[in-house]
């Protein structure tokens, strides 16, 4: 099977053409409840269709929220494969968030349901954990440059708790965070226009200027909105880095369902925020 052109290339070319908002498709059960539908299949399906038909022609990525499909079982994972195929075929990337990571063997199975390009939950790419050692997710490395896919690395997440493993200092003095950061740098080395092997930095973290954020990849930003950071912020967060970031907004878009008129003006709120604070730079 032939891969599909590197993430990192289709990713650019889409923020380039649509903006860099990412917009996550989390169907928490007070969401669904808030939309008028039952906490059921159903509700997550119409829940999911609703956001893909509003939105697909205008974000450049979608980011599922496995955790919230993975909560209805197999009928649920059946929700999560069609929207990431109806998202896809509408031109969205699919970023699949499921934070996966385990020993290199586990891994490469992962790797197989989530970035070998025939299997049913296949994505443009997966974000994955890399606690267990960054070399463990060698597996899923390899899987992504046969597919054409990607990857984002937890390195600096947005939840306060995070610094306590991510900010750890190592023996040659760096820490955690700024260690995977080092690794995606080196995985990216040489790649144009854009590497595809990303990192998670939470946009929720204030001034980053102490760790070296150019990868030459792509720096999803989750923590826009409900976890309150703004657009305004990511100049800051970032710094000369910002061309490369992607940010998420989940709940500050899909609580403005379910009217699709209202989904389209809340991403096209938080687009031109986000279009203006690139400009500041
Ligand atoms: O550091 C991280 C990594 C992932 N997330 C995920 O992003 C969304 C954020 O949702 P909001 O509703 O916009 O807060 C959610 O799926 C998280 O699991 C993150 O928040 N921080």
């Amino acid at each position: 099977m032939s891969p599909l052109e590197p993430f990192g290339a289709r990713l650019r070319r889409s923020m380039d053409e649509r903006g860099p908002l990412c917009v996550g498709i989390d169907p928490h059960a007070s969401l669904l409840t808030e939309w008028g539908l039952n906490d059921d299949v159903a509700g997550l399906e119409r829940f999911s269709r609703t956001v893909v038909e509003a939105l697909s022609e205008r974000v450049a990525v979608f980011k599922p929220q496995s955790a919230f499909f993975e909560r209805f079982g197999s009928r649920g994972v059946a929700v999560l494969e069609k929207t990431v195929e109806d998202a896809r075929a509408a031109g969205a990337l699919v970023v699949m968030d499921a934070k996966r990571g385990d020993i290199g063997s586990t891994m490469a199975a992962y790797a197989e349901a989530f970035l070998r390009k025939d299997s049913p939950l296949f994505s443009d790419a997966l974000t994955v954990s890399p606690y267990l050692g960054y070399g463990s997710l060698s597996p899923a490395i390899e899987m992504a440059r046969e597919s054409g896919a990607g990857l984002f690395v937890l390195a600096l997440t947005s939840n306060p708790e995070g610094g306590e493993v991510q900010h750890a200092v190592r023996a040659d003095g760096r820490n955690v965070g700024a260690t995977m950061l080092a690794h995606l740098a080196a995985e990216n080395a040489g790649e144009e226009p854009l590497g595809s092997f990303g990192a998670v930095v939470g946009a929720t973290l204030g001034d980053l200027s102490s760790y070296d954020l150019e990868i030459n990849g792509p720096l999803l930003a989750p923590g826009v909105g409900a976890q309150g950071a703004t657009p305004a912020d990511l100049p800051e967060v970032f710094g000369a880095a910002l061309p490369n970031v992607v940010p998420n907004v989940s709940r500050g878009v899909l609580k403005h369902g379910p009217d699709a008129g209202a989904l389209r003006a809340s991403a096209d709120r938080f687009a031109e925020e986000i279009r203006a604070a690139l400009a500041t730079k």
